[in-house]
């Protein structure tokens, strides 16, 4: 048996999907088994990325990939990052065929999410969902669950590219539910507020915590948590300047979900 984890990587020509074939191709433990995407079907998914022939074609069938996968004595991995509308059917199918699942995607709904962990529950099968593989979010996550034991008031920010699909961030969704299962009263009001512009205070999130969302060509990914109490504001930002910085999180999640029986939300709980 082969030492290295087979992965699939769903969404293989996406700005993060290319990082991951890469990252899958040079780390030892790993190996890339399949590329999905929608276009050069049959192209060497390397050659198309210029990195070299990978020797792997590219595939627009996830569901035939995992009928090959299934064929296999060893645990195979699917890794998503592909799009809001695509991901839920994608992880049902790779637990159906006993792929384990790893997925970046964001834009899934809570009960989209309790329905894959019941699926993967009914299936004993392990799965890992992160809305962000990146150390410094995770350990920003950790300083605001911590600020928030001194401050009652806090906002996010989140800030980027604008080829992105969903607002708010996943990150930011999943911020704010972290600090509201403080159980604590976020934000209470001061004053009576009018919004003359809709939208103009943000959207609403778990704990009263507003969510604000900014887009525009020149950003990657980046959110800053405030905090504001009388005479101070303190502020936590995270600064994303090169895809690069998720791959050690995708790499940890791919050698941690095959020895799983359940689904996992969230980096830190593997860390
Ligand atoms: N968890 C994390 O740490 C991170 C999560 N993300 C999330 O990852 C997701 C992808 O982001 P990003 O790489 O920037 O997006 P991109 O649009 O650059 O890449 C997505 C890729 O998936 C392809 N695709 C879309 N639908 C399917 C499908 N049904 N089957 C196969 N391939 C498909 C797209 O093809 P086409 O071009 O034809 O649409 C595209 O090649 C987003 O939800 C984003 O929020 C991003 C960064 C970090
Ligand atoms: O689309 C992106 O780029 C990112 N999406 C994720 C999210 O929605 O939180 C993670 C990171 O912010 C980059």
């Amino acid at each position: 048996m082969s030492m290295q984890i087979p992965v699939i990587v769903v969404g293989a020509l996406g700005k993060m999907g290319r990082e991951v074939v890469k990252a899958v191709q040079h780390a030892p433990d790993t190996q890339l088994y399949a590329a999905v995407d929608r276009h050069h079907i049959g192209e060497d998914v390397g050659e198309v990325l210029g990195v070299g022939a990978l020797e792997v074609p590219l595939s627009g069938s996830l569901q035939e990939v995992c009928v090959a996968a299934a064929q296999e004595k060893q645990p195979v991995v699917m890794v998503d990052f592909t799009h809001p509308q695509a991901v839920y059917e994608n992880v049902r199918m790779a637990i159906a065929y006993g792929v384990y699942p790893v997925v970046g995607t964001t834009g899934l709904s809570h009960d989209q999410i309790a329905d894959l962990a019941e699926f993967a529950d009914k299936a004993e099968m392990g799965a890992v969902i992160a809305p962000n593989f990146s150390i410094g979010m995770v350990l920003l996550q950790e300083a605001a669950i911590r600020a928030s034991q001194y401050f009652d008031h806090v906002e996010i920010i989140e800030l980027h590219h604008n080829q992105k699909a969903d607002a708010p961030s996943g990150t930011a969704v999943q911020t704010a539910q972290r600090l509201a299962e403080l159980g604590k009263p976020f934000n209470p009001a001061q004053v009576e507020e009018t919004e003359h512009l809709a939208g103009a205070r943000g959207a609403h999130a778990s704990g009263n915590i507003r969510i604000h969302s900014v887009r525009l060509p020149g950003l990657i990914a980046h959110q800053e948590v405030i905090f504001g109490s009388a005479g101070q504001v303190y502020t936590l930002r995270h600064d994303t300047s090169d895809r690069q910085c998720y791959m050690p999180g995708v790499l940890l999640a791919i050698r941690k979900v095959i020895h799983l029986k359940r689904l996992i939300y969230g980096l830190e709980k593997l860390l």
